[in-house]
């Protein structure tokens, strides 16, 4: 992978892949770009017409997933409004021990497609006693425990609503019922431990997850705007009784998938 090389530049190589997908799509421009994480795969097929398919390993700096339920494909759609949304299916977390330039190139290639608005999606462990498996929640803020940044050098970048309000209260006036929590990115790829899902709740978080907060830094360095959502698939570790299943979280996910998916099909075309 280019993005492997000490030397590439990661805009560079954004840039590269943007040129890729405008042309193997023909389309030279893209409005807003979503991940979809565990449980929201089929976000694509609600949200507009699916005009171009493309395997993700076609366009520079992009990989296999490592996940399966992740499909590793980016697809073009025309939502009903005229606008082009990016839908990326192929997300490489941080566990997968790649680097973050890796994690991030996917957010870096949609805003060079040119892309204003991003949408990160994922599967997540929920600290809230009240939310069952299969409930979407909005990301109201994140706590980074990754110790990494997508960003280089002295690039201080403020993180002020990184989680757009506005693009919060535009959800929430399509499902008013959504509740919102903050989300801790932590390494994994293992589970946490009761102890953890505990200190996790006593700095503040709401959620547990391993990907998404490098993304939303390298979304907001791009100047893009960010709305972020958890499918919560499981209770996190010690906040339910029984032990976490790899196969439950598929399940939860796609048990909630047509609720989540006309969620954000309706968010996308607001
Ligand atoms: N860290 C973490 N990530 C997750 N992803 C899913 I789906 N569930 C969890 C969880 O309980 N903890």
């Amino acid at each position: 992978n280019p993005l492997d090389d000490p030397a590439a530049d990661p805009f560079d190589l954004a840039a590269d892949a943007a040129a890729k997908i405008a042309e193997l799509t023909g389309v030279d421009h893209h409005d807003v770009a979503l991940t979809l994480g565990s449980g929201w795969g089929r976000a694509a097929e609600l949200i507009g017409e699916t005009t171009h398919t493309i395997a993700a390993t076609e366009v520079p700096g992009f990989s296999k997933p490592a996940l399966e339920g992740h499909v590793g494909t980016l697809r073009s759609v025309l939502l009903p409004s005229g606008k082009r949304a990016l839908v990326i299916g192929a997300r490489t977390h941080y566990y997968e021990g790649h680097g973050v330039r890796r994690v991030v190139h996917s957010v870096r290639t949609a805003a060079a497609t040119g892309a204003t608005t991003m949408i990160l999606t994922n599967g997540a462990g929920g600290i809230k006693q009240h939310w069952t498996p299969g409930t979407p929640v909005l990301i109201s803020d994140h706590i980074n425990l990754t110790g990494d940044s997508p960003l280089e050098g002295a690039t201080f970048v403020d993180l002020t609503d990184l989680y757009s309000k506005r693009l919060r209260d535009l959800a929430r006036s399509i499902d008013p019922t959504l509740d919102e929590g903050v989300y801790c990115q932590f390494r994994g790829p293992h589970y946490e431990t009761p102890a953890e899902v505990q200190m996790a709740k006593a700095i503040g978080g709401h959620i547990v997850g391993m990907s998404t907060a490098l993304e939303a830094i390298a979304a907001r360095q791009a100047g893009m705007e960010i709305l972020g959502m958890s499918l919560i698939t499981n209770l996190a570790a010690g906040i339910q009784q029984t032990p976490l299943s790899h196969a439950e979280v598929i399940e939860a996910g796609q048990a909630a998938e047509p609720v989540i998916t006309g969620l954000l099909a309706n968010i996308v075309a607001a």
